[in-house]
């Protein structure tokens, strides 16, 4: 008696359709990043391109791209919360790959947690069952807010207690654990990095590290800054570059070489009095004063080291960027893109 059909006919399909494609390995990846007009996306989108090609690497979002974006490679609408939606661009472009950005970040997640547990949680179902459904290498980003409370804090290892007090973070940790059941119900290949605060010239999303950001173009404007974290608050970080890279390595990393699918990556750690002596070398008048404000609360529970050694030791990530050079390189960063340029162009907000 034959056994009944339990596969889903669409699943069918995608099957006896990809028996006819070329096979992935003989041409490069193409690959869909959601979420991709927010800190990390654009800068993701310009290094895969110049590894895969402009026309294999897709960004979409749902707010309006700029001309600089449409200029850069194929941008396209896309709700992380439409299945349907993003089923027709996976088919529609053949996509390989799915690196998978939308979120809503710690600090602005408090301030709407429906709509956090929606896109963190929802959009999260959604890539990881598109993904499981077509065979594509899917990327979630995690973080240091997967941690709370009662996490070891310095040094916060790879696997340890993850008790996180913000939507942000359960949202994060049901994201690791929600893949890494995917990976070994049905070999999804499902890879996540726990990313530190991203530090780059663009304007971030609302969450805890922002100030990291913020100092600078409030230093190189005014002069001038009002920190809303205490000058010893200690947490990890990350210039944009070991961030991306780190993503790009992991990605290429063989499957043989990974012994989980979910790994710490870091660079440094410091505290805001930290930066801004490095920064004052550079701006020597400036001006700081503290103004503690809801976002040390969860600060205070999260990772002030990272013990990114699995990382180190598996698929050989380094990091390039220390304090010293990534002060150097976000004064250039922040003048070259926001400061020497057009009024117009001034668009930062934080
Ligand atoms: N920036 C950082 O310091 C870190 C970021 N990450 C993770 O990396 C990823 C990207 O972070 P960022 O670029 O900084 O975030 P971001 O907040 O700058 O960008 C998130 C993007 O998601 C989009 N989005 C919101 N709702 C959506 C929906 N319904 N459908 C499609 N897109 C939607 C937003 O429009 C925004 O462009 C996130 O998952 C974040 O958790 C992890 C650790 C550190
Ligand atoms: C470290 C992160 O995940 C992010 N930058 C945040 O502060 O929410």
């Amino acid at each position: 008696i034959p056994l009944p059909r339990i596969t889903p006919i669409a699943s069918q399909l995608v099957q006896r359709r990809a028996f006819h494609q070329v096979p992935r390995e003989s041409r490069p990846p193409k690959i869909l990043i959601t979420g991709g007009l927010g800190q990390l996306g654009i800068e993701c989108a310009k290094l895969l391109r110049t590894q895969y090609g402009s026309q294999n690497v897709i960004l979409s979002d749902i707010i309006k791209p700029s001309q600089s974006v449409l200029e850069n490679g194929p941008y396209i609408f896309a709700d992380i919360l439409d299945f349907k939606g993003l089923q027709k661009i996976v088919v529609d472009h053949r996509i390989d790959w799915l690196i998978h950005f939308s979120a809503l970040l710690s600090a602005v997640g408090e301030q709407n947690v429906p709509l956090a547990v929606r896109v963190n949680i929802e959009g999260v179902h959604n890539v990881i069952e598109l993904a499981k459904q077509y065979k594509l290498r899917i990327f979630v980003p995690s973080t240091i807010g997967a941690f709370g409370p009662d996490s070891p804090r310095n040094p916060t290892p790879n696997v340890t207690i993850q008790r996180p007090r913000t939507i942000y973070g359960v949202s994060k940790v049901h994201a690791e654990l929600i893949g890494e059941y995917y990976y070994h119900k049905f070999g999804l290949d499902f890879r996540c990095l726990r990313f530190p605060g991203v530090i780059s010239s663009d304007p971030p999303g609302g969450g805890t590290t922002d100030y990291a950001v913020a100092v600078f173009h409030e230093a190189l404007r005014n002069g001038k800054y009002t920190c809303y974290l205490r000058p010893d608050t200690r947490l990890p970080m990350m210039y944009i570059e070991d961030c991306l890279r780190a993503l790009l390595e992991f990605m290429r990393a063989p499957n043989e070489q990974l012994k989980r699918r979910v790994y710490n990556v870091t660079a440094m750690s410091f505290t805001p009095e930290e930066l801004f002596a490095q920064l004052g070398k550079h701006v020597p008048n400036l001006h700081v004063t503290y103004k503690p404000d809801s976002r040390q609360l969860i600060a205070d529970a999260w990772p002030q080291v990272f013990d990114d050694s699995d990382a180190r030791r598996d698929w050989h990530w380094q990091h390039k960027y220390d304090l010293s050079n990534l002060v150097d390189f976000m004064i250039k960063d922040v003048q070259d893109n926001y400061i020497n340029v057009q009024p117009e162009q001034q668009t930062l907000q934080i």
